[in-house]
């Protein structure tokens, strides 16, 4: 009977993922993966073994190293164990630098997944070395292969929490790290310490024909945004969400729609949170806090798609 019900379900799943579809290594595949990694950040000896079999990406100064297959396109370098051993020799290094790095996540293929920020180290003998070339996050960002954007974010941010997050912030001793990364404590205090990201709650808030974008002065010319604004303690997702609209524009907003979330990791690791609101027409008047934000203002559905196809700095008439 099950027999029968499994093989009538086999046409459904073949349409659904294709001929070579396995259940069961669908299924398991990612659930080993997440369980590997877990066991990695609790067992030193298992990251260790696990550093010398997995692949490496590189960072100067939190600079990624990346290959650059045509000028559109950027990819980080996953390096072998060995292959950072040799590269840290030829640049001087005794290869000592290796336990330094951060386990980030694991491939598809099973290979723990690793950064390495080697700052002390000549970057350009680095880059001459891997083939590669150092370039800055936020240039490279929006040109690197979509699951590669957020590996690297990552790495980064795990790289600056540890370069910032080196003493604990009740007795001013040095913390140690657990092999993974994933946590560092302090001996004296018992206190342990876990990477931090803000919440960050950023929205599109309509008026039902148009919606609302502003931009800081900080911002590149002609870029406008969501609004956006840093969860405050005690606060929730509603909360924050209505108490930055009406700082930064005055308006009090309703209908609040969760809709999506991603780590940012400029400047700070932020945790965003994407929602939409809305604001009746009769009560969509700007009142902008200058302090805050430089402008903002209501686009219509036809001046956002014509700046984004035309990639020209959005308008209002
Ligand atoms: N539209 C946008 O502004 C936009 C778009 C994409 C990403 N982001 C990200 O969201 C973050 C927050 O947006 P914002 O700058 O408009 O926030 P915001 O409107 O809350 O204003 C920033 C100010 O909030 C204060 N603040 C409160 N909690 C803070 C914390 N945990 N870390 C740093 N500052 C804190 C500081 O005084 C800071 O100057 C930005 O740093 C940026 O990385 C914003
Ligand atoms: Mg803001």
């Amino acid at each position: 009977m099950i027999q029968s019900s499994m093989s009538a379900l086999r046409p459904l799943r073949t349409l659904l993922f294709g001929e070579h579809y396995s259940l069961t290594r669908f299924c398991s595949g990612f659930v080993s993966r997440m369980r590997y990694i877990n066991r990695l950040k609790e067992n030193d000896a298992a990251c260790l073994s696990a550093l010398q079999n997995g692949h490496i990406f590189l960072f100067h100064r939190l600079i990624p190293l990346l290959q650059c297959s045509d000028p559109e396109t950027f990819r980080p370098i996953a390096l072998t164990y060995s292959e950072v051993q040799s590269v840290l020799h030829k640049c001087g290094s005794d290869g000592s630098l290796l336990k330094e790095s951060i386990l980030i996540g694991c491939s598809e293929q099973n290979h723990a997944q690793f950064c390495l920020d080697v700052g002390e180290l000549d970057p350009a003998a680095i880059a001459q070395n891997c083939k590669g070339t150092f370039m800055d996050l936020r240039k490279a960002f929006f040109l690197l292969e979509g699951a590669e954007a957020p590996l690297v974010a990552k790495a980064q941010a795990l790289l600056q929490w540890h370069q910032i997050n080196r003493f604990c912030g009740a007795t001013g001793q040095l913390t140690q790290r657990n092999q993974a990364g994933s946590q560092r404590a302090c001996s004296s205090s018992s206190i342990v310490y876990y990477p931090k990201m803000s919440p960050v709650v950023i929205v599109l808030v309509s008026d039902g024909k148009r919606c609302l974008l502003g931009r800081q002065s900080s911002f590149p010319r002609g870029l406008y945004s969501a609004l956006a604004g840093f969860c405050d303690m005690g606060e929730t997702l509603e909360e924050a969400l209505r108490r930055e609209v009406a700082e930064e524009v005055g308006l009090e907003v309703q209908n609040i729609i969760y809709s999506s979330s991603q780590h940012w990791p400029f400047p700070h690791s932020s945790f965003m949170l994407a929602c939409h609101a809305t604001v009746s027409p009769a009560h969509s008047q700007l009142n902008v806090d200058h302090l805050e934000l430089e402008d903002a203002r209501w686009f219509t559905e036809e001046e956002i798609t014509c700046a984004l196809q035309t990639g020209a700095a959005c308008r209002a008439s």
